[in-house]
């Protein structure tokens, strides 16, 4: 509730109207029955002008209920709709203050179900709220004392009946509300096997893993199922119970009536009234009950999004500068832990980088490549030692200023669905075709773009699907080089490019690209064979810094991957 109510006070004025056209709604309800004892008893007694216009009244009476429950549904759906509207908005923006590090936190598909899934749980308990909530009440309490005003002498079997449904709906719902919290639960866990096995299809089918993702769905699934049929068995029972409990109170009544009805005919219109209001008793338990389930599992909704809104971003950055800063790099000492590890994944490193240089980062796998590039793009923050971009603590750069500098392309590199021109504008907002063209040309992507029907305006699918791996990784080199950044961390960027065409990246990088400081992290000895300096990494510590032929002569884990690498590349000839 301490999430919800400022965004319900934003829309005040339509809350105010839902809850007061539910006092019009009630009042209209609730007087028909005794109208309709005025006029049976006027049936009785033959007084047609009473009939005539007690009769004109209740047509009244009942068209202000039906205008009441229709201004009620619209005003509550645009007090839920725009809750639900604004709550998505913070949310959004709350995620994209977020550093690298509470993304991953979250992680994106859970921070996905709370943008979706959890928001549309909160609209459906504020919309049922502004319908319920005080209608419930008003109808209990109002139908509880017209029916005593109605038939006093009855008082024991509606105390009987609303004991009885009371009492069975408590422990029924509260049942329910427990299975309920499961289903949720339980729809998150056949997601994620659907999500993870529809985004790897390809590794499903070829490893013919279908009948072992069969029996993975179909287990999530059972539970779901399992669940869901004991609400459905607990609602079976309960609904026929209530009717039961009901008719059994209506039939109680109608029997002691029917005892005295010669001596009280005005008993017979009395009745009928008091059967409406028993069974508008017996409406307000029951949804009641169901507001609580909603209840129930909104709120924990809801839990999961102030979990959202309360959490500060680990990372925030200084104000000031929005330039780029010049391309030399250092590391000092930075020692830096994954949130969660026990040990550290780099370890003292220090290294010095001059702007414009190219520089080859190798090691065995898990060794810290990627973490190092990472920290230099200012995704997490070192726990110890600085890092300087520009002679600069990167915890002293504008965000802005850090992004202008530092451009980071992965192995497997985010295009967004749009166009290419919209991919690479994201970068840079006022790319012109021609500078379009020419980041293209350093990354070896003019060749295929310029092929396709509308060249830099061709449509980028959801996941680049319409892409392949080597055409995704050129697209995304492009887009790292357009701004001129003056670092560029090529992180295994050219893993899915054959040997020519990444020689013919590096040779434009050279070429065109002259004031960046280049940071190449690859697998293959041959992609950074040419590099200034290359640092060599071993379980989070660099163990070596020099240049191709230094390294070869004194580092024996570079001798080891390099002569491992030229061992296999002489077997495959
Ligand atoms: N987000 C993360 N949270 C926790 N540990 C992580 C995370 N990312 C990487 N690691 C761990 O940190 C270590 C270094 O990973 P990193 O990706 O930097 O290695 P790498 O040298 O780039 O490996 P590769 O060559 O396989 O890409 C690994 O042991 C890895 O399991």
């Amino acid at each position: 509730m301490k999430v919800l109510m400022p965004y319900i006070k934003r829309y005040r004025k339509d809350a105010y109207i839902a809850l007061v056209s539910v006092i019009a709604l009630v009042f209209a309800t609730l007087w028909q029955p005794r109208l309709l004892q005025v006029i049976m008893n006027a049936i009785l007694k033959g007084n047609k002008t009473v009939i005539f216009q007690q009769g004109i009244i209740l047509i009244i009476l009942a068209i202000i209920g039906i205008i009441a429950g229709v201004i009620n549904t619209i005003y509550s759906a645009r007090v839920a709709l725009g809750v639900a509207t604004d709550l998505r908005a913070d949310l959004y923006e709350k995620v994209q203050t977020f550093a690298y590090a509470d993304v991953e936190k979250f992680s994106a598909s859970n921070l996905v179900v709370r943008m979706t899934n959890d928001i549309n749980q909160v609209q459906q308990i504020v919309m049922a709220g502004f319908q319920q909530i005080s209608r419930i009440p008003l109808f209990f309490i109002g139908a509880f004392t017209l029916a005593m005003i109605t038939m006093p002498q009855q008082w024991w079997v509606l105390i009987a009946m609303m004991i009885i449904v009371l009492g069975v709906s408590w422990y029924s719902y509260k049942k329910m509300s427990d299975y309920f919290v499961q289903t949720q639960q339980y729809i998150e866990d056949v997601n994620t096997v659907a999500r993870e096995n529809l985004m790897g299809i390809r590794v499903v089918k070829s490893f013919v893993q279908e009948p072992h993702e069969i029996d993975k769905f179909s287990k999530a699934s059972d539970k779901l199922t399992n669940v869901t049929a004991k609400i459905g068995y607990n609602f079976a029972i309960l609904m026929p119970a209530f009717f039961l409990t009901a008719n059994i109170a209506v039939a109680v009544s109608v029997y002691i009536v029917g005892q005295n009805l010669t001596m009280h005919p005005a008993y017979l219109a009395a009745i009928t009234s008091f059967i409406s209001y028993l069974m508008q008793i017996l409406y307000s338990v029951i949804n009641g009950g169901f507001l609580m389930i909603m209840a129930s599992r909104a709120n924990v909704s809801l839990g999961r999004i102030g979990e959202v809104m309360d959490t500060d971003p680990s990372m925030t950055y200084v104000e000031g500068n929005t330039d780029p800063v010049a391309g030399d790099i250092e590391f000092d000492h930075v020692t830096f832990t994954y949130p969660g590890d026990d040990k550290p994944t780099l370890k003292d490193v220090s290294f010095k980088v001059n702007a414009g240089e190219m520089i080859g980062i190798v090691g065995a796998t898990g060794s810290g490549k990627t973490t190092l590039a990472q920290l230099i793009a200012r995704l997490y923050d070192p726990d110890e030692g600085v890092i300087k971009v520009g002679g600069i603590d990167v915890k002293q750069l504008s965000e802005e200023s850090l992004r202008e500098t530092v451009a980071y392309v992965l192995q497997r590199s985010a295009l967004f669905s749009g166009t290419i021109s919209a991919n690479l504008r994201q970068v840079k907002a006022d790319a012109s075709t021609s500078q379009m063209q020419w980041a293209a040309n350093i990354a070896q992507a003019s060749e295929f773009i310029e092929r396709l029907p509308l060249t830099y305006d061709a449509p980028v699918e959801e996941r680049s699907s319409n892409f392949s791996g080597g055409q995704k990784q050129r697209l995304s080199i492009t887009r790292g080089v357009i701004a001129e950044p003056k670092i560029l961390i090529l992180d295994d960027a050219t893993s899915a490019l054959d040997a020519k065409s990444e020689k013919l990246v590096q040779e434009a990088l050279d070429k065109d690209l002259t004031t960046t400081t280049t940071v190449v992290i690859a697998e293959k000895i041959s992609s950074i064979i040419r590099a200034d300096r290359i640092l060599v990494m071993n379980d989070g510590e660099v163990v070596g810094n020099g240049n191709h032929k230094e390294l070869v002569g004194n580092n024996s884990i570079y001798q080891e991957i390099y002569l491992t690498q030229k061992a296999r590349e002489e077997g495959m000839s």
